[in-house]
């Protein structure tokens, strides 16, 4: 992605975007169908490895159609999902897509993420950093600097 991207150091990337950790637990509801555990969003991270700890399916992808599309577990397996800086500072090439998590109606629900976004204390540099992406396109970002 970083070569995708034109960056003339792609290690930087790595830099820039540094992981936050965070747990989810979701309780069990036997009224599973008429509730939501994570409400339909995009991350606004630049990307999030996402690890369903245990054996509980419940994430959901929203397609082109508005139809939400089941994401399957897969044992070991991370899912892998862009964020919202990355959409601004790829002009979009890269999509950020809206997603939402159900519940079980017997069983906890565990995942892991960890959420790779810009520190906090740099975000208000980092706006108008994204107004320059948006209005020089991908090729202002090589020169980004934090
Ligand atoms: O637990 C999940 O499957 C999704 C969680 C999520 O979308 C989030 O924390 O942003
Ligand atoms: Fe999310």
């Amino acid at each position: 992605m970083a070569a995708d991207l034109g960056l003339e150091q792609p290690e930087r990337l790595l830099e820039k975007f540094a992981g936050v950790p965070q747990t989810m637990r979701v309780s069990p509801c036997r009224q599973a169908g008429k509730v939501i555990g994570f409400s339909p969003h995009t991350d606004v991270c630049a990307m999030t490895l996402l690890l369903h700890v245990n054996n509980v399916q419940g994430l959901q992808i929203r397609r082109n159609d508005g139809k939400w599309l089941v994401v399957d577990r897969l044992d070991g397996a991370l899912v892998i999902s862009i964020g919202g800086t990355f959409e601004i500072l790829s002009n979009g090439r890269y999509r950020s897509i809206e997603h939402r998590a159900m519940v079980h109606p017997d069983k906890e629900r565990i995942s892991v993420a960890m959420f790779h976004c810009v520190p906090a204390q740099r975000s208000a540099l980092c706006q108008s950093s994204w107004r320059a992406a948006l209005r020089h396109g991908t090729s202002r970002w090589a020169t980004w600097n934090l």
